[in-house]
Parts: structure tokens; C-alpha cells; sequence
């Protein structure tokens, strides 16, 4: 096996084993996940008033962030969420999620905003991005369901060294792994919140 497969297994291995752990976590070990989560984010991250933040709908055992988004809302912060871009089909665009938003779900069952072209913001435009993710390292590497739709979403951001959105990873505290094998197009994270910790880079 050359050493791109080998980084390919390895890869592998990982995601199965951490989506694993994450999904094994029990309900209330979850909610107290979210809640943490929620107060974590206050603490640590300062957005603008009228910040756009894009964050994502949990799915597969990752943190819930169903209370921290009800706290943007409550704070008039606006929020996006990933849509699978209906004719690439291999990238995200970020479309405005609020409480009475029109949904559809996914090829992966993940439920995400109906697609409504006047809603979608540019990457550009949000302040702050949050990413999910099967598991993460102490460099800030992150590594995520294997669709690779946040890689190719972020290339030209990472490429072109945008400013905005500042891109910070949402997990569990048991996503972390001590190094990941690393791909070209990864891109890696400017923060990461877990419910206990705040890594920034
Ligand atoms: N909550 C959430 N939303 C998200 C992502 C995510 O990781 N989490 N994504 C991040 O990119 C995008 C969707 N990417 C995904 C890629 C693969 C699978 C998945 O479940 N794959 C199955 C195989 C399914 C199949 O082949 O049909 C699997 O690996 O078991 C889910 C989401 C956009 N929305
Ligand atoms: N910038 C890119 N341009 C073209 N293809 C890409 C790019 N980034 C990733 N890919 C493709 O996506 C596939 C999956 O990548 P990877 O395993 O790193 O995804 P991931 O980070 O786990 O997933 P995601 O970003 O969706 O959470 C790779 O095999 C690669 O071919």
C-alpha cells in the first residue's frame, strides 16, 4: 500500500472510531454538552452586534448546539446553516435559519433550510463559522464526515488568506485525537470550543 492509502486508512480508522464514541455519549451527557457549549461560546468568543455566525443542525452524536443557537436568536445574532449546493452537489452554501424557517432534509437525513437563493450569504460575509467534526488535534487540525464539503467550501477562503468568517470547530471533548494524518486540502481551524475548553491557534 503506497502512503497516501495508508493515510487514507488510518483516516478511516479514526472517523469510525470517534463517531463511534460520540454517538455512545448518553442523552443527558448531551444536553449537559450543549448547555456548556452554550455558555463556553459566550465566554470565550466576542462577535460583533449583528454578527452572522454559521453553524450547523447536530447529527451522528455531534454537540448539540440546539441551546446556543437559541441564545444567538435571543441575542439578535443572525444565524446560517450549510446547505448542500443543489447543483455542485460537493459544496456548501450558508443560507439564514431562523424559527420558522421552511426545511428540507438532506442526502443524509440532515435537516437543512429549503433552499431560498435570497437567503444565502456569502462565506465572505459571515463573521464567524462553526464546524462540525468527527475529530480534531493539538495543531488545530480538523477532520470531518469524509464528503470533504468543507474543505472544498473553504478552499479559495484558505487560499486567498480571508479574513472572514473566523473558522472555529465545535466537538465533544472525546474528539480529540493526539495527531491527525493531515491531506493537502485540509483546512485547519482557527479555534476550537468543546463544552469544558477553548483551543485557539
Ligand atoms: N450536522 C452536520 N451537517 C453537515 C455536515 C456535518 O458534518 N454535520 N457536513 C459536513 O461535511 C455536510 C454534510 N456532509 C456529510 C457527509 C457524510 C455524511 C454521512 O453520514 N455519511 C455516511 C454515508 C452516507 C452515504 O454514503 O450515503 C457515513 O459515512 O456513514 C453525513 C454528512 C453538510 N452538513
Ligand atoms: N479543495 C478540494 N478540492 C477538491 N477535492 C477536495 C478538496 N477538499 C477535499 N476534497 C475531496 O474530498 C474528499 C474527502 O476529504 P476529507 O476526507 O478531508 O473530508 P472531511 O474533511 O472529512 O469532510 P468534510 O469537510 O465534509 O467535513 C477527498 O477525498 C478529496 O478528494
Amino acid at each position: 500500500m503506497n502512503n497516501f492509502n495508508d493515510q487514507k486508512s488510518i483516516r478511516q480508522s479514526i472517523r469510525l472510531e470517534i463517531r463511534e464514541k460520540r454517538r455512545n455519549l448518553q442523552a443527558c451527557e448531551q444536553s449537559a454538552a450543549a448547555n456548556s457549549l452554550k455558555l463556553n461560546f459566550f465566554q470565550h468568543i466576542k462577535t460583533p452586534k449583528n454578527a452572522r455566525i454559521g453553524c450547523y443542525l447536530s447529527n451522528d452524536g455531534e454537540l448539540d448546539t440546539s441551546l446556543l443557537i437559541q441564545e444567538l436568536w435571543h441575542k439578535n445574532l443572525q444565524v446560517f446553516m450549510p446547505v448542500i449546493h443543489p447543483f455542485s452537489g460537493t459544496t456548501l452554501l450558508f443560507q439564514s435559519y431562523e424559527k420558522n424557517s421552511p426545511m428540507t432534509t438532506n442526502r443524509y437525513g440532515i435537516l437543512e433550510p429549503k433552499l431560498n437563493c435570497q437567503d444565502i450569504c456569502p462565506l465572505a460575509e459571515l463573521d464567524v463559522l462553526l464546524l462540525p467534526l468527527v475529530a480534531f488535534d493539538k495543531h488545530g487540525n480538523r477532520m470531518g464526515m469524509g464528503g470533504g464539503y468543507y474543505d472544498r467550501t473553504l478552499a479559495r477562503y484558505y487560499q486567498e488568506h480571508w479574513r472572514t468568517p473566523k473558522l472555529i470547530g465545535l466537538a465533544h471533548d472525546c474528539q480529540r485525537v493526539d495527531t491527525l494524518p493531515t491531506a493537502a486540502w485540509d483546512v485547519p481551524l482557527q479555534a476550537i470550543l468543546t463544552p469544558t475548553q477553548f483551543y485557539c491557534w
